[in-house]
C-alpha cells in the first residue's frame, strides 16, 4: 500500500452566500447583555448569509452573571410585529425562542397555523424555559403552552433539562421522552446532550448525571424517517452564554440557505463548535460565542453515529498517487478501449444492468485492459470483483456502505471512493477516512434520477474547504460550459458520464478536457 501524498491546494470558499439574504424571523426576547436571545439570534443569522428580522416576545434585564428580570410584551405588541412583517418581509424559516407567557404562547399557535396554511414556512423552535444562570422562565401552564405548540414545529432542540420539562418523564430514556414529544406531534427533534453527558454510547439512556469532563458532547437527532446521533469534542471554554440561541438560529439560517434538515444540523453543529472556540469574555461571568462565518474547516464537523454498531475503520484508505484528475465514468469495456490510450486521470466502470457472468467479465477485461495502459480504474459497486481482480480502488454510494466490507477493501489496499450529496453525508464519508470524496450532484443530470437538488459550484468549493486534505472530485451535469467554473472551485478530479460518452467522439472530448484541466491547474495552482 503506498502512502505517497497528493499535494492539495486549499481552496478558496466561494461562500454559499449571494447578494440576496433569505428572510428569517426570529421570535425570541432581548438580552440586554447581548449574549443570547434576539442579539445572539441576529448576530448569527447575518453571519450565515440570512436577514434577520424580529418579533421581541419579551425583554430581559440580564448580564453575563443573571438574568434578573423578565417582563412579556403584550398579546397586541406581537401581533403588530408580526402584521408588520408578514406583508413586506416574509419569512423563508421562523425561529422561536423564548415565550414568556402561556396566554401568548396560545395566540401564537392560531396565529402560526393560519400562517403556515398560506406560507412555505418551516419552524425552528428553541424552547427556553430556564436561563443558563437558573432564572426559570416557565411553569405549568408555560410547558402545556408549549406542548400544545409541537405540532407546528418542524424541529424542536431542547438540552435535557427541557426535555425532562416538556416530556414530564425525567427518568425515561431519551428516545422514550422524545417518543413523548412525538406523540404530542413532534415532526423533528433534536436533544441537546451538552449539559447532562452521562453520554452512553447507544445514545439512548439518560441518568441525569453531570459528567461536564466527558471528552464529547453528543445530540440525538429524531424524526420519522432518520435517527441519528453527532459527536463533537467538548470545548471547555468557560464562554457558552447562548449557544442553543446560536445553534437554533444557525440551524434556521441553513434551512433558510436551501440546506435539507440534516445538511443543517450538520452545519449548525459545525458552527457552533467554531463559535465556542472563538468565544470571548463579556463581564466577569460567562462570555458570548464569536461568530466566525461559514464553516470551512473539516476538523469542525460532527462525527455522525446512525448504526450500531458504527461504521469505522482502523486507519486511512490508500491513498491516491496523484490528483485523480479528468475522470471519466463509462459502462462497457468497448469505451474503456477507446479511451485508456489519452490517459485519464481516472477511469471508473460502471455497469448497472447485465447478467454476473457478463458482468464479471467485463470487471476482469477491464482490469487487465488499465494495468496495461496504467490508468487506475475504479470499479463502482462490485467491490467484491475489484479485490478479487485486483483493480485499483472501489467508488461506492452511502447506501452501499450498508453491506460493503470495508475492512475488506482496506485490507486489500485498494482506494476507496465515496458519493456525498451534501454535509451530512460528507460529515459521514469523512469519517471513514477514504481516498477521494465524489460531491453531487453540481449541476442537473439526465444520466442518474437524483434524489436531492444539484450543489451548484458555490456549495461545491464549500465541500471542498470541508473536506480539507481529503481528494475531492465534482460530478453531475458537467459539460464543456462548465468545466472551467467546476476546475476553479480547486476541486481535485472531475467524473463526467454524458459529456464523454455521448459525444461525437468520446476521446476528442476526452482529450479536450484533459487539456483544459492541465491549463485550468496550472493557472490556479
Ligand atoms: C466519481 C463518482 N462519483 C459519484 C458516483 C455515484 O456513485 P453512487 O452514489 O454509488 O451511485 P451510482 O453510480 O451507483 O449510481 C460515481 N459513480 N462516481
Ligand atoms: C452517477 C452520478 N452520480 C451523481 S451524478 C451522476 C451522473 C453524472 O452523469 P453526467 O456526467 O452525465 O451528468
Amino acid at each position: 500500500m503506498q502512502a505517497k501524498s497528493i499535494p492539495l491546494q486549499a481552496p478558496c470558499p466561494l461562500h454559499a452566500m449571494s447578494t440576496a439574504r433569505p428572510i428569517v424571523w426570529s421570535l425570541a426576547a432581548s438580552d440586554s447583555g447581548g449574549g443570547a436571545g434576539l442579539q445572539a439570534d441576529l448576530l448569527t443569522l447575518h453571519d450565515l448569509g440570512c436577514h434577520g428580522c424580529t418579533v421581541v416576545t419579551g425583554i430581559t434585564a440580564q448580564n453575563s452573571l443573571a438574568l434578573e428580570r423578565l417582563e412579556p410584551v403584550s398579546i397586541e405588541m406581537l401581533q403588530a410585529q408580526l402584521n408588520a412583517l408578514t406583508d413586506d418581509l416574509p419569512a423563508t424559516v421562523i425561529k422561536i425562542g423564548m415565550l414568556a407567557d402561556a396566554n401568548a404562547i396560545h395566540w401564537l399557535i392560531n396565529w402560526l397555523k393560519q400562517y403556515k396554511e398560506q406560507h412555505a414556512v418551516q419552524v425552528v423552535a428553541d424552547p427556553v424555559l430556564a436561563s443558563s444562570s437558573g432564572y426559570q422562565v416557565g411553569h405549568d401552564a408555560l410547558l402545556d403552552g408549549w406542548r400544545a405548540l409541537l405540532p407546528f414545529i418542524d424541529l424542536i432542540t431542547p438540552n435535557l433539562p427541557e426535555l425532562a420539562q416538556l416530556s414530564a418523564r425525567p427518568d425515561a430514556p431519551i428516545a422514550e421522552q422524545v417518543a413523548l414529544l412525538q406523540a404530542l406531534g413532534s415532526q423533528a427533534v433534536l436533544v441537546k446532550g451538552g449539559h447532562a453527558t452521562d453520554s452512553h454510547d447507544d445514545g439512548l439512556v439518560c441518568s441525569g448525571a453531570i459528567m461536564q469532563s466527558h471528552p464529547e458532547v453528543a445530540d440525538y437527532f429524531f424524526s420519522d424517517s432518520l435517527n441519528f446521533s453527532m459527536h463533537s469534542k467538548r470545548l471547555n471554554s468557560p464562554h457558552q452564554h447562548g449557544t442553543g440561541c446560536v445553534l437554533s438560529s444557525a440551524i434556521s439560517a441553513f434551512l433558510a440557505q436551501g440546506y435539507v434538515m440534516e445538511d443543517a444540523l450538520v452545519l449548525a453543529r459545525a458552527y457552533i463548535q467554531q463559535s465556542i472556540a472563538a468565544g470571548y469574555a463579556t463581564g466577569s461571568g460567562p462570555g458570548a460565542l464569536g461568530h466566525d462565518g461559514w464553516p470551512c474547516s473539516g476538523h469542525v464537523l460532527p462525527r455522525i453515529q446512525m448504526e450500531q454498531p458504527p461504521l469505522a475503520v482502523s486507519s486511512p484508505f490508500a491513498v491516491l498517487s496523484s490528483e485523480p484528475g479528468v475522470y471519466p465514468v463509462i459502462d462497457s469495456v468497448d469505451m474503456l478501449q477507446q479511451l485508456l490510450p489519452l490517459k485519464p486521470g481516472c477511469i471508473q466502470l460502471r455497469i448497472k444492468t447485465g447478467s454476473d457472468g457478463d458482468i464479471e467479465l467485463a470487471i476482469m477485461e477491464a482490469i487487465a485492459l488499465a494495468k496495461k495502459y496504467g490508468v487506475r480504474l475504479f470499479i463502482n459497486d462490485y467491490w467484491q470483483l475489484a479485490i478479487e481482480h485486483g483493480a485499483y480502488g472501489v467508488h461506492l454510494g452511502q447506501q452501499d456502505l450498508e453491506t460493503a466490507d470495508l475492512s475488506a477493501i482496506q485490507a486489500a489496499g485498494l482506494r476507496l471512493g465515496l458519493s456525498s450529496h451534501g454535509p451530512f453525508e460528507l460529515a459521514r464519508a469523512l469519517q471513514l477516512q477514504p481516498s477521494y470524496i465524489a460531491l453531487g450532484h453540481i449541476f442537473p443530470t439526465d444520466t442518474k434520477q437524483m434524489p436531492s437538488k444539484p450543489q451548484g459550484v458555490k456549495r461545491l468549493a464549500d465541500s471542498i474547504a470541508l473536506c480539507g486534505g481529503t481528494p475531492t472530485v465534482a460530478i453531475g451535469g458537467i459539460d464543456h460550459h462548465r468545466f472551467a467554473q467546476v476546475c476553479q472551485t480547486g476541486v481535485h478530479g472531475v467524473a463526467m458520464v454524458s459529456a464523454i460518452t455521448r459525444a461525437n467522439s468520446p476521446s476528442e472530448a476526452l482529450h479536450s478536457f484533459k487539456q483544459q484541466w492541465e491549463q485550468q491547474r496550472a493557472y490556479h495552482r
